[in-house]
């Protein structure tokens, strides 16, 4: 095992401070992936990476805690790719040098996608694979005969490659030489136990360990304990022990209280009325209500992309892969693990599948998990339609947006019976009236009266999305996805950069869209709306209408996010207290005046 060493949290603040401008060249990277790294546009290290990557050069085990979206992915990576650029080629190599193990398939993807791009970048010659359980033997042993440097997998799958001989014990003890657990801090909740035990008695003790997490719990302490000895622990100040800082800082977190049977209604007031910045990234709890919500908004002419573990693999990579590349706004994600509907696709959902008839009943995917790690790009705003049910639930939706150095914000439907878990969720993340930290506040932009103008036309449309219509179309997404999943999968192959072939925002209903419900006429809008949608909408064209292009970024950094300066007031006037029922407060003329001039926060 490697030199070791423990660290305390408070030396890690002071480092930090000091050197807070350091680059990744003075971190000790590589001239080649520096070069990299510029054609990625990636500046300036994240507090994270100045603290990991020098000790992980070093060749120290590190255990890693920062917050989602610091950049935890590249302050392993690059060192772990320096190590291999500069490691002798002559040493001998029985299985991959290095294994990355992740909780779930689309993150496996995600890294592999990450370090393939770098590898190809600083053009050099690494081979890297990635593995999954459902592959056969046949073709996990193809995929690992070479052996590749780089092995990006779940714990599952290395178990099963162990276990089917397709990987020698005595390989991995004779080769491997980095092993990092990334989103350790799920590892152990997705069930990997058994299959990490598997692994680690055949982990070298020369094997340098890292273990990247999120928040530290009991499962890191046990995973640490099971694999690392002594290793340096790198908690960040600004994410670290403290339960008030885990959400990142440029999130602005809001709530709307509105009754369960509204909320249809409340999430067309905010999305048709422009209310929010695009990309937005919509949770809900079960399947069958992401479909509800799908048809229910594409009536009013806004198109939605549904993911969930019933789709086939292929299928949900692709849509995340369009999702990322823009080319559409508003993605419905289903979010399993706060729901009992776990097991199983109903068997209704399937009937008249091809593949249904031959297996009878298919399985929702163990591996599959959008909440935790995925990296979706350039999501503004992630709107929770459904409450999660555990305040870890919220951190990790809510970290989807607000990735590295962008803002974001985020908006809770929050009903009668789920306002305990509100408040559970602001006393964990320290919502303090007076320090103005982590506020989740009412959004302001809503108002009672431009609700109540879209009503009519929402109970309308509401009504015609019946459950027979959610389960066909349910059944009808997952056939088309099935038969484009091998599509996908052939095209794919031969056109990796083909992200036009497919589109997952195709309409479900049966009926096209009335023309009528398109546009919400402007008399049905009130004064305090329109100024509100005129704001997002000036706020939106001085972002260039991405917050993340290119020289836009840098100076909204300079000069302050102006949704921020939006959204300043209103987070500062918090309500006394949780209102049970109603509607958000309308706008009054001095709120909507500070907002004018307020420059941002
Ligand atoms: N130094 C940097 N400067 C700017 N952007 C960065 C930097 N490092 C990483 N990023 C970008 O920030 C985003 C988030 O990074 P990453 O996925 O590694 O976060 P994370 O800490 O692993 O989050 P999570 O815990 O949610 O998985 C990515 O899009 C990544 O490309």
């Amino acid at each position: 095992m490697a030199e070791t060493h423990e660290d305390t949290p408070k030396e890690t603040v002071h480092k930090e401070e000091e050197e807070e401008d350091q680059s990744f060249e003075e971190l000790g990277v590589d001239a080649r992936l520096l070069r990299a790294l510029i054609k990625k546009r990636i500046e300036k290290p994240t507090p994270i990476q100045r603290v990991a990557i020098p000790l992980i050069l070093e060749g120290k085990d590190v255990v890693a805690r920062a917050k989602t979206g610091s950049g935890k992915t590249l302050a392993y990576l690059l060192p772990l790719l320096q190590k291999l650029f500069t490691a002798n080629s002559d040493r001998k190599k029985l299985a991959p040098n290095a294994f990355v193990l992740v909780p779930t398939r689309e993150l496996s993807q995600q890294v592999y996608a990450e370090v393939k791009s770098l590898v190809e970048l600083c053009r050099v010659q690494l081979k890297v694979v990635q593995l999954n359980s459902n592959m056969l033997a046949n073709d996990l042993r193809a995929a690992l005969a070479g052996p590749p440097d780089i092995l990006i997998s779940t714990p599952a799958c290395v178990a099963k490659c162990l276990s089917c001989g397709v990987l020698q014990a005595a390989s991995i003890n004779a080769s491997l030489e980095t092993l990092v657990l990334d989103e350790a801090d799920l590892l152990l909740s997705y069930g990997y136990e058994n299959d990490i035990k598997a692994l680690t008695p055949h982990v070298p003790r020369s094997c340098q360990c890292l273990l990247m997490s999120a928040t530290s719990s009991a499962d890191v302490d046990k995973l640490k304990k099971l694999i690392l000895h002594n290793p340096f622990i790198l908690t960040l100040p600004e994410v670290g022990n403290h339960k008030d800082e885990v959400i990142p800082k440029n999130v602005q977190q809001f709530w709307i209280s509105c009754p369960a049977s509204d909320k249809l209604l409340y999430i067309l007031a905010v999305l048709k009325l422009g209310l929010v910045q695009k990309k937005v990234l919509i949770f809900t709890n079960t399947i069958d209500m992401s479909f509800r919500l799908k048809l229910f908004l594409e009536k009013f002419g806004i198109r939605s992309a549904v993911l969930n573990p019933e789709l086939p693999q292929n299928s949900r990579l692709h849509i995340l892969e369009e999702f990322n590349a823009g080319l559409f706004d508003y993605l419905i994600a289903t979010d399993l693990s706060q729901s009992k509907e776990k097991d199983e696709v109903p068997k209704e959902s399937i009937v008249g599948s091809r593949k249904s008839r031959k297996h009878a009943k298919i399985k929702l995917d163990s591996e599959f998990g959008v909440v935790r790690g995925i990296d979706f790009k350039n999501v503004y705003t992630v709107i929770n339609f459904e409450m999660p049910q555990s305040v870890a639930g919220y951190v990790h939706r809510i970290g989807r947006t607000g990735r590295a150095y962008n803002s974001g914000a985020s908006v809770s439907l929050v009903s009668t019976d789920e306002m305990d878990t509100l408040e559970e969720i602001r006393s964990f993340v320290g919502d303090d009236e007076n320090k103005g930290t982590n506020s989740i506040a009412e959004f302001p932009l809503l108002t009672k009266n431009a609700v109540e103008s879209l009503r009519y036309r929402a109970e309308d449309v509401a009504k015609s999305v019946t459950r027979i219509a959610v389960r066909e179309s349910r059944a009808q997404d997952l056939r088309n996805e099935i038969l484009n999943s091998e599509k996908l999968k052939t095209h794919f192959e031969t056109n990796p950069k083909d992200l036009d072939l497919l589109k997952h925002d195709k309409i479900l209903s049966k009926n096209a869209p009335p023309p009528h419900l398109r546009d919400v006429p402007e008399y049905l809008l009130d004064k305090p709306t329109k100024e509100a949608r005129e704001m997002v909408k000036l706020a939106r064209d001085a972002m260039g209408n991405n917050n993340r292009r290119k020289g836009s970024k840098r100076k909204l950094r300079k000069e302050g996010d102006p949704l921020k300066a939006i959204y300043a007031t209103a987070s500062s006037k918090r309500p006394h207290k949780a209102r049970k029922t109603g509607g958000s407060d309308s706008l009054n003329s001095s709120d909507r005046h500070k907002h004018k001039k307020n420059k941002g926060i």
